[in-house]
């Protein structure tokens, strides 16, 4: 799915309306119209309603959304924080049509929306409409008053559109008050920077209510990025070719684990299998190749000079990915061991967990990193490797510098991980959930990518396919109805079954 910005939003609305010969008051009627169907499901009639409006069009659908519930029987009332209701041509001619004909009572600022409220009987809600999109400043005066008044009370606030105040990178800086809703609900599509890690407390529970904009209204424009879904999965997997031998799939090479921390490789290449290349070479201390061997019989081993850590070099001929970092530890001997294989070594990587760390104690070796390699810190190791960030908008700015310098690409891990391509584009992946957030579940990750991008998917393909399927697995797992206990080295079990689901629906 593709995430536009609220200026291209505008734009496919008034495309909408030109292509159906519509007027922007009847596409309004028609979105707050979808927009109550959802909201009856969630607060049926026993609840009394607070529609609060502001000056635009966001503030003319609560208007519409107001007089909708008031005809379905709700009580409601409107709050208005503009002394003449409205700014909006196409919000004041619902407020002559619906609002003035009908006995909905208006009540004002500077009336204390709490006392407006107390008046309304219990069980209430708040409706938030007080902006949407075109938010152009941060709110302050009336306007901060009345959202600082939402988020004091302990009654849901379901926001129309957007939760009013966010800024949705209309402007730079975000730091005036925003609302903390219990749910929004969005017209057509998500806005991007509802699933950045910051704004989580402010969204609640998302849900999208199309509104029936012009399907490739907005064609030839260039979107904000993509919001990965299963149909972008399917549409970039590579069919399984019909005569093949192990070699046909690619060869990967998983370099992990450390004394002590020898579990981190076992999943590691657990995960690399799930991805469904034809061999694995794992890299090990010398001294476990017999728990390797026992744990995964699958793999073929290659042994390092010491016993306890990556120290020297492996075979790599024919090698076509190598995931390197879990467990691996940073000591002096591997951090030079790392360096080498990066000069060495001209095919992508996958650097993970330690060989991050190095990195970010090494700051001027990331030159070396073979072109098309994937980088995958969460959070806290992006901050360490490349500096810290006001925010996610700024966090992303960065890494696109980066990933086009360096001819990388990075993935930022997190609830709804940031993919950045080294050529500037980047994604949201759209699956998974807290089941993953373990240890372990990184390492079957950096062996799944490796393992797709030696199966033959580019880089930047096997990075996204390798995030959305990990996640997936993670959603399987949880939808048994236990989201709390799942067992990392299981995971694999569960990717398989992403796999089949994939299968199923590309034959459909
Ligand atoms: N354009 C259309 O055809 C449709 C628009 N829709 C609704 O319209 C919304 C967008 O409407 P608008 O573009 O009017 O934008 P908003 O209603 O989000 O707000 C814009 C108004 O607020 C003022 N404003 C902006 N920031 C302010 C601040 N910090 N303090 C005080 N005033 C501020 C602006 O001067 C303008 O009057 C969407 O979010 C959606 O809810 C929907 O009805 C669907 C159809
Ligand atoms: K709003």
């Amino acid at each position: 799915m593709k995430l536009w910005s609220p200026t291209q939003i505008l734009e496919w609305d008034l495309i909408t309306c030109r292509t159906e010969g519509i007027t922007s008051i009847e596409l309004m009627y028609r979105a707050a119209s979808k927009w109550v169907q959802s909201f009856t499901k969630y607060y049926p009639k026993r609840f009394s309603v607070l529609v609060v409006v502001g000056p635009g069009n966001n503030g003319g659908d609560g208007l519409v959304i107001a007089s909708l519930l008031y005809e379905l029987g709700y009580t409601v009332k409107i709050y208005a924080v503009h002394p003449s209701v409205t700014k909006s041509d196409d919000a004041l001619f619902y407020y002559h049509e619906l609002v003035e004909k009908s006995k909905i009572e208006i009540c004002y600022f500077p009336q204390s929306p709490q006392d407006v409220f107390m008046t309304l009987s219990s069980p209430s809600v708040v409706v938030d409409a007080l902006f949407g999109i075109g938010l152009s400043r941060n709110i302050r005066g009336a306007y901060q008053e009345v959202v600082e008044w939402m988020n004091r009370i302990v009654e849901p606030i379901v926001s129309v559109d957007v939760p009013s105040g966010l800024s949705l990178r209309n402007f730079k800086k975000q730091s005036g008050s925003i609302v903390q809703a219990t749910h929004t609900f969005t017209f057509e599509v998500p806005k991007v920077d509802f699933f950045f890690p910051e704004n989580a407390p402010l969204i609640g529970e998302l849900c999208t209510i199309p509104i029936g904009l012009t399907e490739n209204g907005l064609d030839g424009e260039t979107p904000i990025c993509e919001y990965i879904t299963i149909s972008w999965i399917t549409s970039h997997l590579i069919a399984p070719k019909r005569y093949s031998h192990k070699g046909t799939y690619g060869h990967a090479m998983i370099i992990a684990g450390s004394e002590g921390m020898m579990g981190a490789s076992i999943l590691a290449c657990k995960g690399a299998l799930s991805g469904g290349c034809g061999l694995i070479t794992t890299h090990i201390p010398n001294s476990y190749e017999t728990l390797i061997h026992q744990s995964v019989p699958e793999l073929l081993v290659s042994s390092d000079e010491s016993n306890q850590c990556f120290s020297s070099l492996p075979k790599m001929d024919g090698i076509k990915a190598i995931g390197i970092g879990p467990g691996l530890g940073q000591s002096a001997i591997t951090q030079e061991a790392l360096y080498l294989l990066m000069r060495k070594y001209h095919y992508p990587m996958v650097l993970d967990a330690d060989a991050l760390n190095i990195l970010s104690d090494n700051p001027d070796w990331l030159i070396e990193i073979p072109g098309n390699s994937i980088l995958t810190p969460h959070l806290k190791e992006f901050d360490r490797l490349f500096g810290t960030s006001f925010d996610t908008w700024e966090r992303i700015e960065k890494a696109k510098r980066i990933a086009i310098f360096y001819r990388i690409n990075i993935l930022i891990k997190g609830k709804n991980s940031i993919i950045v391509d080294r050529y500037g584009s980047w994604s949201i992946n759209s699956s998974g959930n807290s089941v993953l957030s373990k240890g372990g579940s990184g390492d079957v990750l950096t062996g799944l990518i490796t393992s797709l991008i030696a199966r033959g998917y580019r880089a930047e393909v096997a990075l996204r396919l390798g995030v959305w399927i990990h996640g997936k697995a993670g959603d399987v797992f949880a939808a048994q109805g236990d989201n709390v206990s799942l067992n990392i080295s299981t995971l694999p079990t569960y990717i398989g079954r992403v796999w089949e689901l994939l299968q199923n629906s590309s034959s459909k």
